[in-house]
């Protein structure tokens, strides 16, 4: 048996199409969806994914701005500088590019960014929200990877959705996702004893670790359906995923690819997610 490919690029594609829409409807009304992207320092694979994010925006009529600051900008600035944004009534959303230079406090920087416009989700306002059902902001990659879920109909109710990884920002808001499908949630990560005896009773698995090869064909349930958010480099410098997709394609039931799976779509709900803010603000 070989696998069904759920296709990322298509899909995000779809979402931007249906953003567009929703942008052009506000725009009729005379409010113009703006996102803010800061970035501090020269990291060049955040050079890249900001450029990306500010692409995207202007592609479904959202308006973008980036602003680059040096590495050596001090925390205090930073703070200041959001705090101006917060007070913006013409900008929706605000997306703080991570990661920050070691000298500055993460946590204390997305705590400042005001909830209603925490497009990323990283807030532990919108964590808060989603844990309890309320309106927020969901981050914007196991948003994504619900989506895909969707998108191939699946009806996660009762089923054994099993995720590897626990981060604050994939792994964690995964599970609570999921659960508010009625799935029944297994999270497994570094010190999990026996992940293979998990993942093989598993109808879904997300992997989110951050390491290649974390789950192989003998780890999957004929069937299964697979998600895999990982961004490794492989020995020869591509863009591989957590899941050993030759093997995995074999006896899972659909399985979404690296690159061109949850990367496109995180880039999509974090377009969804601004669109929302906007919305909101006007409703
Ligand atoms: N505040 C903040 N929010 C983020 O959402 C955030 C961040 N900081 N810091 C960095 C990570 C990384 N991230 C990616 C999203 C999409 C792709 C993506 O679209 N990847 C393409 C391939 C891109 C390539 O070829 O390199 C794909 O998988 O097909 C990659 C990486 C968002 N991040």
């Amino acid at each position: 048996m070989t696998a069904s490919l759920i296709d990322g690029n298509a899909l995000a594609k779809r979402v931007r199409a249906e953003v567009a829409g929703r942008t052009e409807a506000l725009r009729a009304r005379g409010i113009q969806p703006h996102l803010a992207v800061i970035l501090v320092g020269e990291d060049p694979a955040s050079q890249v994914y900001v450029k990306h994010k500010v692409a995207d925006s202007e592609q479904t009529g959202l308006k973008a701005t980036l602003e680059r600051y040096p590495a050596a900008m001090q925390e205090g600035e930073l703070l200041a500088r959001i705090r101006a944004l917060n007070e913006d009534k013409g900008v929706h959303g605000i997306l703080v590019q991570l990661p920050l230079p070691k000298h500055m406090d993460t946590h204390k920087v997305i705590e400042t960014i005001s909830p209603a416009k925490d497009v990323d989700g990283f807030h532990v306002a919108s964590a808060g929200a989603l844990m309890v059902g309320q309106p927020g902001f969901w981050p914007c990659t196991p948003y994504g990877c619900l989506k895909m879920l969707d998108s191939i109909g699946y009806d996660l109710k009762g089923k054994h959705a099993v995720v590897i990884g626990r981060s604050n920002i994939v792994g964690k808001p995964m599970a609570l996702m999921l659960l508010g499908r009625d799935a029944t949630v297994t999270i497994c990560h570094s010190r999990t004893m026996d992940l293979k005896a998990m993942t093989l009773q598993a109808d879904v698995v997300v992997a989110a670790v951050g390491r290649r090869n974390v789950l192989t064909r003998d780890m999957v349930k004929p069937g299964a359906v697979v998600i895999d958010v990982g961004m490794n480099r492989n020995d020869e410098g591509k863009l591989c995923g957590d899941v050993d997709f030759e093997g995995v394609k074999e006896v899972a039931g659909w399985i979404t690819p690296v690159p061109g799976g949850v990367g496109p779509m995180t880039r999509a709900m974090l377009l969804v997610n601004t669109i929302e803010a906007a919305e909101r603000t006007s409703a």
